[in-house]
C-alpha cells in the first residue's frame, strides 16, 4: 500500500508532537522510522491508521482517507496489520486462538463456535499452516501464550497480524526487551512479508536491517535515505544519543 502524508502536524494540547511531516512510502517498500523515546514515532503510526486526527496537512493509504467516510475506514483497518510495543496477547489463551481472534471481525458463527471447540476454521487453516511454519511456530501454536519467550510471543504477534493477509504492516518497537539475536529473527521474519513495512525502532542495529530509515526528532524529519552510517547519525542527533544507539 502506498502512504502518503503531507504538511502533517499533530498536536496534544500545547505540545507539538509532529510538526509539518511530508512523507511517501511506496507499495512494498520497507522503511524503519528511527527516534528517540518522544519523538513522535508511534503517533505516525497512529495517524497513518486515522487514531489520530492531524491538526494540519492530510493522510492517504492507497489512496483512501483514514479520517474518511466509513467505508474508505473499514478498508483500511481491514488492510492494515498491527505488531505492537508490547504485544497484547491474550493471558490464559493459546497461541492458536490469540492468533485467530485476530480474525475475529471476519468471522461468521460457524468459524466462532469452531474456535470454541479448539479447532482452527477450515478458511484460515491453510493460511495459518503457513504462517506457523514460515515463521517457526507451529510448536507453539497449542501453548498458552504466558509459557513463551519474548521472542516467540513477538513472532506470535506477528502472525496474528498476518493472518488477515495485510496489505501494510506497521510494527512499533516490535524488538524492544529483546537481545540482539533475538530482535534479529523477528526482524527477519517481519522482513519475509510481501506487506508495505513501516517499523519504529529506537535501535540503529534494527534499523539498519531495512532499506530506507526515515528518522525524526522532536516531531520533525531530520534523515530519510538509505541507511545513516553512524557519522550521519551524530549530526543528526548528537554525539550522546549515538552512543547510546538512539535510545
Ligand atoms: N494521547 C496522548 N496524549 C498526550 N500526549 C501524548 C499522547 N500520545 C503521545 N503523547 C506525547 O507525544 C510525544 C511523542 O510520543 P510518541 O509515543 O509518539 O513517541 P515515540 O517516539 O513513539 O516514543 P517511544 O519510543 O518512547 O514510544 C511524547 O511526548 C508523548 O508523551
Amino acid at each position: 500500500m502506498r502512504i502518503e502524508l503531507a504538511d502533517v502536524t499533530v498536536r496534544f494540547g500545547d505540545q507539538t508532537v509532529l510538526e509539518d511531516i511530508h512523507l511517501t512510502v511506496a507499495a512494498g517498500e520497507r522503511v524503519a522510522l528511527l527516534g528517540p523515546s518522544g519523538a513522535g514515532k508511534t503517533t505516525l503510526l497512529r495517524v497513518i491508521v486515522g487514531a489520530v486526527p492531524p491538526v494540519t496537512g492530510w493522510i492517504r493509504v492507497d489512496g483512501l482517507d483514514p479520517f474518511g467516510s466509513r467505508s474508505e475506514v473499514t478498508a483500511l483497518r481491514r488492510s492494515i496489520g498491527c505488531v505492537r510495543q508490547r504485544d497484547d496477547l491474550v493471558p490464559g489463551m493459546t497461541a492458536r486462538t490469540n492468533i485467530l481472534a485476530a480474525a475475529a471481525y471476519q468471522w461468521r458463527l460457524i468459524d466462532w463456535l469452531t474456535v470454541l471447540r479448539g479447532a482452527v476454521p477450515r478458511r484460515y487453516v491453510r493460511r495459518l499452516t503457513e504462517l506457523a511454519r514460515r515463521h517457526e511456530i507451529e510448536q507453539l501454536l497449542p501453548a498458552s501464550v504466558e509459557r513463551l519467550s519474548g521472542g516467540q510471543r513477538q513472532r506470535v504477534a506477528l502472525v496474528r497480524a498476518l493472518l488477515t493477509e495485510p496489505l501494510l504492516l506497521l510494527a512499533d518497537e516490535a524488538t524492544s526487551g529483546l537481545d540482539p539475536v533475538r530482535a534479529a529473527e523477528v526482524i527477519e521474519h517481519l522482513l519475509q512479508t510481501e506487506a508495505t513495512v513501516v517499523a519504529t525502532t529506537h535501535d540503529l542495529a534494527v534499523a539498519s536491517c531495512f532499506e530506507r530509515v526515515v528518522a525524526l526528532r522532536h516531531g520533525r524529519v531530520v534523515f530519510d535515505g538509505a541507511v545513516p552510517e553512524a557519522d550521519d547519525l551524530s549530526r543528526i542527533y548528537g554525539r550522546a544519543l549515538v552512543a547510546e544507539r538512539v535510545t
